[in-house]
């Protein structure tokens, strides 16, 4: 195991919001052993308290990383989010500051689509309002508003990894799909593409949401999208709580425009499971409201814990960004008996040039180089060979202007690479 320039027993990482035992023991068997779980996510001040000693960090999708808490972490390495969405971190902030983010990016796909498919069924038959009345001791035996699934058309928008898998399992069940996508995308079976939302919204039985959150899709569904949908259709929303116009659906929803709706994901949405759930869609008929759980399966969780933690050691161990959402992607093998150097810098003419300037000036080999950029910021990775003052030529590579990080990761051994 290659040793690290900060010993791995002093690497702290702090895990938020319950996440699943497989990234402990990843991270365990990978040496780190200073890591802390805490079930719940932290509020800024919480984080603001906590996070100036945290060198790596692991949150879900409760955890607001704000640029002020970026701005404390002063010992930041990196974060992963043990999940899909990565909206909840300042991803621009964590840029400027030379921190990577990862997440997972399809280990809950399928458990979303699933849940998806539930729900198609639960809606168009009606299940939700007869169970609770059967709960009550009523007896409701009647077809009324209850549909089967065949034959109808189901509209997705955002084709991805999630609205795909939800339109081949669709397909297969004798749906017929329809998607929109703001992407040139793959039609996969005999799904059929739309030309636009409005499209979409008038042929489609069922819409369901599988969008980022991004300033375009927040409240891409209000009033006007919702009085284009097909009378007596339903919404699925599982995407994120600022895609949809919570009143506006209630208003729909209320007026039997729409007949039924499933809502995974809330524009607020409590921050602890103590807080109370506060929604116009509370006590509506025919609405399945379900607490932001669209990816929370055993399976899910356990595979996402996996594949994170990989993540993070990955950078931690190698400096190798595969997989972050903020930065050029780097990987670069272990070269044992090399030092290694990374450097973050604002992508701007002359910065690489600087670099190697600092060790050609002290006649130092660079073994391996491997330079990645986007249009903001270029991540390089330096194995030296020779006789290395680590601290001095990481001092050197952080004067340099335009630099955001440098450090170096870990140090070679005698006779070099
Ligand atoms: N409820 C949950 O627990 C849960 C779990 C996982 C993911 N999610 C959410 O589901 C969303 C989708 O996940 P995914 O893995 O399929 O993402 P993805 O990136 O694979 O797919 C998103 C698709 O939306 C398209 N898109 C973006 N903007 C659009 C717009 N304005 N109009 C139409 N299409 C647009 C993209 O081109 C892409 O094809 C994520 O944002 C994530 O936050 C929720
Ligand atoms: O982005 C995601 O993957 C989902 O919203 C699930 O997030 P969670 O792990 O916080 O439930």
């Amino acid at each position: 195991m290659t040793k690290l320039s900060l010993s791995k027993d002093k690497i702290n990482i702090l895990l938020l919001e319950g996440v699943h035992d497989n990234a402990i023991s990843e991270l365990e068997h990978g040496g780190y052993v200073s890591v802390e779980r805490l079930p719940r996510a932290l509020d800024e001040a919480e984080l603001l308290e906590r996070i100036g000693s945290v060198h790596i960090l692991g949150i879900r999708s409760r955890t607001h990383l704000t640029a002020k808490v970026l701005e404390a972490a002063s010992k930041l390495i990196c974060v992963g989010c043990f999940c899909i969405g990565t909206n909840q971190v300042d991803l621009k902030a964590a840029r400027r500051l030379g921190i990577p983010v990862f997440n997972a990016p399809y280990s809950n796909t399928r458990s979303v689509a699933e849940l998806v498919i539930g729900e198609i069924i639960m809606l168009m038959r009606g299940i939700f309002p007869k169970s609770n009345l059967v709960h009550a001791g009523g007896w409701m035996k009647s077809a009324k508003d209850s549909y089967e699934i065949r034959g109808k058309t189901l509209g997705i928008v955002g084709y991805g990894h999630i609205g795909t898998q939800v339109s081949i399992m669709a397909e297969s069940m004798g749906m017929k799909v329809r998607y929109f996508d703001v992407v040139n995308k793959l039609a996969l079976g005999n799904a059929q593409p739309c030309h636009s939302l409005e499209e979409l919204l008038a042929v489609s039985d069922v819409v369901t949401l599988h969008v980022p959150d991004t300033p375009q899709t927040r409240n891409m569904i209000g009033p006007a999208q919702l009085r284009a949908m097909k009378k007596g259709s339903h919404l699925i929303n599982a995407a994120r709580g600022q895609v949809v116009d919570i009143e506006a659906l209630a208003g729909a929803l209320k007026e039997r425009h729409l007949i039924g709706a499933a809502i995974d994901v809330f524009p607020k949405e409590p921050g602890s499971d103590a807080e109370v759930f506060e929604s116009a869609l509370r006590g509506l008929d025919n609405v399945i409201l379900t607490p932001h759980i669209g990816g929370s399966t055993m399976e899910a969780q356990a595979n996402i814990g996996t594949e994170v933690a990989q993540k993070l050691i990955e950078y931690s161990d190698n400096g190798s960004t595969m997989g972050a959402v903020n930065f050029p992607q780097v990987a670069l093998p272990v070269h044992a008996g090399c030092t290694r150097f990374l450097h973050v810098h604002e992508n701007r003419p002359g910065v690489l040039r600087k670099i190697n300037e600092v060790f050609s000036g002290r006649n130092l080999n660079i073994a391996a180089q491997y330079l990645q950029t986007d249009p903001e910021l270029g991540y390089v990775v330096v194995d030296v060979d020779g006789d290395v003052d680590e601290n001095e030529v990481a001092s050197e590579l952080r004067a340099i202007e335009g630099t955001l990080k440098a450090r170096f990761l870990y140090p070679g051994k005698p006779g070099g690479c």
